[in-house]
C-alpha cells in the first residue's frame, strides 16, 4: 500500500457540495484533494442532470436570506468561468389560497421583500397559459427565480478548482477512515493524510459515518425524474418565459410537485414529485416503485392539458433526506477537524456555492457567516448516543 503525500484538507464526494467545499479551500490557499468513487462525471448520485430550480420562495425565512448570497456567488462564479449557470424564468407558486403552506411561501417572500407577482385567479390565464389553476388555489411568482445548469455548473466549479491548484481524484472509492491530528483516509491501493477531513458523501453518508462512530437519521430516496412532451412543441417552453412551478399542495399526492420549463430535452418538460421509495445508494436501480408517476399523471391531466400524461424519459437521482428537511451542517461531536455537510434533502443544489463556503469554514475553525443552529448534528440526540 502506497502512502501519498499530506494535505491540508480531503473532501469526499464530488457532487456539488463537495466540489463548492474544496474550491472554497482552495480560494484560502488550502491544499486540497477531492476525492471520488465513480469516474467523473457520472450519473449515480444527486448532483447530476442539467437543471435544477433556483428560487427564494421557501417556507423558512434562513433559506431564504441564504439565497441571498447564493444568487452572488452563482454570478461570481459565472463571471470566474466564463459561463452561463443561471436563467432567470421566475417560479410559479400554486397551492390552495387558505392553506398553511402556501400561506408561509407567501409571508416569507413578503417579509424578505422578495419581488414577486401575485396572479389573481381571473388573470391567471392570461399570464400563464396552458395550466389549469385548481379551484381555491393562489398563485404567485416568485419572480427572483429560474433555472441553474446543474451539469455544467458542476463542471465549472470542479474547472475552477483545478485551476487554483486543487486535485480531484475519481475512481477512488473511499474504504476507511481513521480520526486524530492527522485524519487517514483509505482508498483501493492507497493511504491519504490530512489535517482536516470534509464529508459530502451525499446517499453514502451514514456509510461513511460508520468508520468514524457516528450515524445520521438519513433516508434515501430513488426519485424518478420525468420529462413529459408537450402536445404543441414549445407551449411550456423556457424560451416562452415559461416559468419553474410549485404546487405545494394538491388532491393527487401528499407532497410537492415542481416542474422546470422545456429546456435540456426539446418538446419535454420536467415534472416530478418531490419524495420517493426508500433504496441502498448502490441499490438504486433495483429500486422499481412507480406510484409517483401515477400521480404526477393525474396531476399533469388535469393541471397541464398540454401535456402528454405519460412519461416519455424517466431517469433517476436520490435524494438524501432528514425528517425535518434541513441540511447538516457541522462538525463531527468528537472529532473536530471532521466536518460533515449531508441531508440536503432533495432542495441542496441551488445552495451549493455557499454551503461550500460555510463547509469551508466549519474546516478552518472560522465563525460561520450564518447562523448554523438549524442544520446542527445534536437535533437528533437520540442518534448520537448509540453509535459513539
Ligand atoms: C431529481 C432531483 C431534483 C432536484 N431538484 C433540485 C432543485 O430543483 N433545486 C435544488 O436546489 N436542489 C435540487 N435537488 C437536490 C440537489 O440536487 C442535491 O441536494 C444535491 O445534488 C446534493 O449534492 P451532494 O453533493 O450532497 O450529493 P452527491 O451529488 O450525491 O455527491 C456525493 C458524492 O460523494 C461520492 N461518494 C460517496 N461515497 C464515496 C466514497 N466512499 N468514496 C468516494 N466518493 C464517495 C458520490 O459518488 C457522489 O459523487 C434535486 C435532487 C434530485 C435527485
Ligand atoms: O429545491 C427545489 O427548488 C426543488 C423544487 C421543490 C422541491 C424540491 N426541489
Amino acid at each position: 500500500m502506497s502512502t501519498e503525500g499530506d494535505y491540508d484538507c480531503i473532501v469526499i464526494g464530488a457532487g456539488v457540495q463537495g466540489s463548492f467545499t474544496a474550491y472554497q479551500l482552495a480560494k484560502k490557499k488550502q491544499r486540497t484533494l477531492l476525492l471520488e468513487q465513480f469516474v467523473l462525471p457520472h450519473t449515480r448520485g444527486s448532483s447530476h442532470g442539467q437543471t435544477r430550480i433556483i428560487r427564494k420562495a421557501y417556507d423558512q425565512d434562513y433559506y431564504t436570506v441564504m439565497m441571498e448570497e447564493c444568487y452572488r456567488l452563482w454570478a461570481q462564479l459565472e463571471e470566474e468561468a466564463s459561463v452561463k449557470l443561471v436563467r432567470q424564468t421566475g417560479l410559479l407558486v400554486m397551492g390552495p389560497e387558505n392553506s398553511l403552506q402556501y400561506q408561509v411561501v407567501k409571508n416569507t417572500l413578503q417579509k424578505n421583500r422578495v419581488p414577486m407577482v401575485i396572479l389573481p385567479p381571473e388573470e391567471f390565464s392570461k399570464h400563464i397559459p396552458n395550466v389549469n389553476l385548481s379551484e381555491g388555489d393562489g398563485a404567485l411568482v416568485d419572480t427572483t427565480a429560474g433555472v441553474l445548469f446543474a451539469d455544467r455548473a458542476l463542471r465549472a466549479v470542479q474547472g475552477q478548482f483545478l485551476k487554483l491548484g486543487g486535485i480531484i481524484k475519481d475512481g477512488q472509492k473511499v474504504s476507511d477512515i481513521k480520526p486524530g491530528a492527522l485524519v487517514t483516509v483509505m482508498v483501493s491501493g492507497g493511504v491519504y493524510r490530512a489535517k482536516n477531513l470534509v464529508l459530502t458523501a451525499g446517499s453514502w453518508t451514514n456509510g461513511m459515518l460508520s468508520y468514524i462512530g457516528l450515524q445520521l437519521p438519513l433516508k434515501v430516496l430513488k426519485i424518478n425524474v420525468c420529462y413529459w412532451k408537450e402536445k404543441v412543441p414549445g407551449s411550456y417552453n423556457v424560451q416562452q418565459r415559461f416559468p419553474a412551478f410549485l404546487q405545494v399542495e394538491c388532491p393527487e399526492g401528499k407532497h410537492h410537485i415542481y416542474g422546470l420549463p422545456s429546456n435540456e430535452y426539446p418538446g419535454l418538460m420536467k415534472v416530478c414529485y418531490h419524495t420517493g421509495s426508500e433504496t441502498h445508494p448502490d441499490m438504486r436501480d433495483r429500486q422499481s416503485d412507480r406510484s409517483d408517476i401515477d400521480i404526477l399523471k393525474r396531476y399533469l391531466t388535469r393541471c397541464f392539458p398540454g401535456l402528454d400524461p405519460e412519461p416519455a424519459v424517466v431517469e433517476s437521482c436520490m435524494y438524501t433526506v432528514t425528517p425535518d428537511e434541513d441540511f447538516v451542517l457541522d462538525c463531527h461531536p468528537i472529532h473536530n477537524n471532521i466536518v460533515i455537510g449531508a441531508g440536503f434533502s432533495g432542495h441542496g443544489f441551488k445552495f451549493g456555492p455557499l454551503i461550500g463556503k460555510l463547509l469551508c469554514e466549519l474546516s478552518l475553525g472560522e465563525v460561520p457567516s450564518y447562523d448554523l443552529s438549524p442544520f446542527r448534528i445534536r437535533r437528533f440526540p437520540e442518534h448520537l448516543k448509540p453509535s459513539l
